[in-house]
Order: structure tokens, then sequence, then C-alpha cells
């Protein structure tokens, strides 16, 4: 059978991504409660693809997939992309691994239990100089406007907003700590269940911890300042306005390192 793919290309041109995007597959995930976590991710996975090939052989990264799938951690996920760059003959392989994660939480009152999911992304790059890992996570929160409560005679439009947490660290992060970060930092964590007591406290919590989005960035910001394991960080703030049709926004980004490293747009 001919194989286009290894055919020679003669337009001189280098294409820095090509391989395979939106492949759902399973993954088990470290898991900081019960060891390990089973869940569903959708992956890209892309590689270099030097001037002189028409094309990349696609069958191949799900090849390598199927090989480490399972226990997806810093350490397998940089096997997998230093075999993508062997059986590709390429210079850089990307992996980009969106999931859901979930948790058990207790309501703040009468301890009703539910899962709550949140949406984490692994991005992963492996040149000849090194490996290179950014971890997020989209957490759900509510805010309460500062300067609503503040011009009201009574109440303050508050809403449901999500806090993206991105850092690359040099030691294990669990989620669960950027999750409690950010939900400490907001004006309130959001729950599955809610009986009426829960309801009452929440109401009432949000209401003395008023939170702008810029606010919000800033505390989490500082946390993250704080840890010594994180070596860059960035937070992104999205509240979904009660009294606007937009959103509101802020973002924050590490002194440390230039926009360059921000591999991390949403979208
Ligand atoms: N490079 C490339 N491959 C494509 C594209 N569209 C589909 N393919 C598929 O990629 C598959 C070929 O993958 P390869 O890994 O080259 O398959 P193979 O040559 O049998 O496997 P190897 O011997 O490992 O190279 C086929 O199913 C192609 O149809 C495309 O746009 N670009």
């Amino acid at each position: 059978m001919k194989d286009v793919q290894s055919q020679p290309d003669r337009r001189n041109i280098y294409l820095q991504r090509v391989g395979i995007k939106g492949l759902l597959y399973p993954i088990t995930v470290m898991d900081r409660q019960k060891g390990f976590q089973d869940t569903v991710a959708t992956i890209n996975m892309y590689v270099d693809l030097p001037v002189q090939f028409r094309g990349t052989h696609m069958s191949r990264f799900v090849e390598v997939l199927n090989k480490y799938h399972l226990g997806i951690d810093p350490r397998v996920l940089g096997e997998l992309l230093e075999e993508l760059r062997k059986k590709l003959k390429a210079k850089t392989a990307v992996v980009e691994i969106e999931f859901p994660y979930f948790m058990t939480k207790k309501a703040p009152v009468t301890n009703a239990e539910g899962f709550v999911s949140y949406t984490c992304r692994i991005f992963g790059q492996k040149t000849e100089e090194g490996c290179d890992f950014t971890f997020s996570v989209g957490v759900p929160v509510m805010t309460l406007c500062p300067c609503s409560k503040e011009i009201s005679d009574r109440g303050a439009h508050n809403q449901r907003a999500v806090a993206w947490v991105h850092v690359k660290s040099k030691r294990l992060i669990w989620f669960e700590e950027l999750i409690q970060i950010a939900e400490e930092s907001a004006s309130a964590p959001v729950f599955t269940v809610l009986k009426r007591p829960d309801e009452k406290f929440l109401t009432e919590h949000a209401y003395d911890n008023p939170r702008f989005v810029e606010d919000l960035a800033r505390e989490i910001a500082l946390r993250l300042k704080s840890d010594k394991r994180i070596e860059w960080y960035k937070v992104e703030v999205e509240s979904f306005e009660s009294i606007h049709t937009h959103n509101a926004y802020a973002c924050v980004i590490s002194e440390k390192e230039d926009f360059s490293n921000d591999d991390t747009s949403l979208g």
C-alpha cells in the first residue's frame, strides 16, 4: 500500500502543529481522597511536521496514547510525549487533556453531600530542551458585587462566576488545593445539594464577602504567589453578571514569566 503521508513535499512549508483533536478517551487521574478517579477526557495531540514530509502518521498518536492513558500524571505524560516525538520523528510533541474532575462536597450547615464537577486541563509540551506542563482548573463560585452592596438600600447583585487557575509547578499540586484556594477567595462556593439552612448561610456569607472580579483574581494570586512550589501562574475570573447582558472579566499573570508561555487561552 502506498504510504502517501511519507511522500516528500516540495512546498517548503514547516507545520508547527499536526495531529488529532477532540478524541474522547477514558483516563484515570490521581485523586487526593480516593487515590485514583476514572473519568472521560477530550484529548488533542500534536507534533511538528518538517518541510520534507507530506503528512504525519495519525494512527501513531492513538497507538502511543493506548500505552499511557492509565494514571495520567506528569511522569507518565513526559514518557508519552517523548515516545510521540520518537515515533513521529518530530522535534516538538504537545498533548492537551480536558476532563471533568468530581469531588464530593458537604453543604456548609447540614453536611448534605453531593458531587461537584470541575473542568480540569493539562497542557504538556516536550522539545529537545525538556518538558513543560501547565495544570488548570475552572472553579465555579459565587461573586457578590461590592459596588451594588455599597450603593443599594437593600440587597446586592450576585451571580455564578468561574475562576480559572493555571499553574506551572516544581512539585505536585493537587487540583483540590487550587479548588480550595478559589472557593475560599470568592464571595461563596457553590454546591449541588443545599437545604434551606445551607442556603441561608451561603446568602449571608456571600453578602459579608463582596468581590469584584478584580478582587477575586487578586485574592487567588496572593495565595499562589506565596506558594513556593509554584513557578508561574495565571488567574482568570469571569462572572456571569446577573444585571448585564455581558460578563465581567479579570486576569492576572505572574510577573515571573513572559506572556509567551501563555498556552492557556480559553475556548
Ligand atoms: N497525515 C494525515 N493523515 C490523515 C489525514 N486524514 C486522514 N488521515 C488518516 O491517517 C491514517 C494514516 O495514519 P498512518 O499512521 O500513516 O497509518 P499507517 O501508515 O498505516 O501506519 P504507520 O505504518 O504507523 O505509518 C489514515 O487513516 C489516514 O486516512 C490528514 O489530513 N493528514
